[in-house]
């Protein structure tokens, strides 16, 4: 079964001057994902966003919303977007603000209907220029959502929202996936991508590095966490000299070199007896623990946080840059 494309970029290439912002990109979102857009500052992702509003257009390569122009979808109304830098009206309240964009919606929902989803009914006579950062992103999320859009588009939302604005404002956008539309969002906060988004794209220079689940780019990342006391204390600190495990004497030996130069190793940190390691091979590197003589307690290995994952497959793609 052939599978209805939301969005389709096709080996896109963008350039302002010398920057190539975007660098042949090829990818197609689906109804009813929510995709996370990732990559460090400077990787294109705002650019991305912008060529599949029709806001810029491609110097080279296709980019195709609901099978046509970007343009068209917008003015059909099939597009919902909440972008970071858009300024809002002043001398306006957030009540005429709304019922703006809902009257230049083509599908438009009530905008009572709109205010309270966004949380603003209690100040929709606050003026616009006097609201704080976090009600000012309510007010962008009541515009992007003003009317029956089947592709959303989100650039930072959270940004500035508090803990209970972000959860809100999070169960709305599953119950717009969960209704069909795509959600598209690029943010900086990794822990919302991991939780909410079914996909993430993570961008670099212009380019797809990974496209997969969360779960999906942690193992791509390979790299493991490895936990560990050690009685003696890598430092040498002999206070495990007293301990009847066969450990004792031999650890109150071992210093940070030692484990600095254990195999795989990516990452170290010794607080006091508390040995925290990233691998890239968690089996090697146990085994040589007890190579050298270690017995580790309390071992445990995990998996990276997509964050985690996230500065691995950056660092190393930016490692392989000449
Ligand atoms: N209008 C512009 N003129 C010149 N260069 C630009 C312009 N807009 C973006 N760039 C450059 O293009 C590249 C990609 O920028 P873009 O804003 O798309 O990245 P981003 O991933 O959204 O970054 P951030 O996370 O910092 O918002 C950067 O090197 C940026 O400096």
């Amino acid at each position: 079964m052939t599978r209805t494309t939301a969005v389709g970029f096709d080996r896109v290439t963008k350039g302002y001057g010398d920057v190539r912002a975007v660098d042949g990109l090829t990818l197609a979102l689906h109804p009813g994902e929510t995709v996370a857009l990732l990559g460090p500052n400077g990787a294109g992702k705002s650019t991305t966003l912008d060529l599949l509003l029709g806001l810029r257009r491609p110097d080279a390569g296709t980019v195709h919303v609901f099978g046509g122009e970007p343009r068209e979808a917008v003015v059909a109304g099939r597009v919902g977007a909440m972008l970071q830098s858009g300024g809002l009206m002043d001398e306006v309240t957030v009540a005429e603000l709304v019922r703006l964009g809902c009257a230049l919606h083509p599908r438009a929902y009530p905008a009572a209907d709109v205010l309270a989803r966004a949380g603003l009914t209690k100040i929709a006579d606050r003026r616009v220029d006097k609201l704080s950062g976090g009600q000012a992103q309510r007010v962008r999320f009541a515009l992007a959502t003003a009317g029956d859009s089947d592709l959303i588009v989100l650039d930072e939302p959270t940004t500035g929202m508090d803990v209970t604005a972000r959860q809100a404002f999070w169960a709305t956008m599953r119950e717009q996936a969960d209704q069909g539309r795509t959600v598209l969002f690029a943010t900086h906060y990794l822990e919302e991508a991991d939780a909410i988004a079914d996909r993430v794209l993570v961008l670099h220079r212009g380019r797809l590095l990974a496209d997969g689940t969360a779960a999906e780019i942690k193992a791509r990342a390979g790299t493991r966490r490895i936990s560990f006391d050690l009685d003696g204390g890598p430092d040498g600190s002999p206070d495990g000299s007293t301990d009847a495990s066969p450990d004792g004497g031999r650890n109150g030996t071992v210093d940070e070199a030692t484990l600095r130069a254990l195999p795989h190793l990516t990452a170290l940190d010794v607080s006091g007896r508390t040995v925290r390691i990233q691998s890239a091979d968690a089996d090697a590197t146990v085994y040589a623990l007890y190579g050298l003589g270690l017995y580790p307690r309390n071992l445990e290995v995990a998996g990276l946080g997509l964050e985690q994952a996230f500065v691995a497959l950056t660092a190393a793609e930016e490692a392989k840059q000449p």
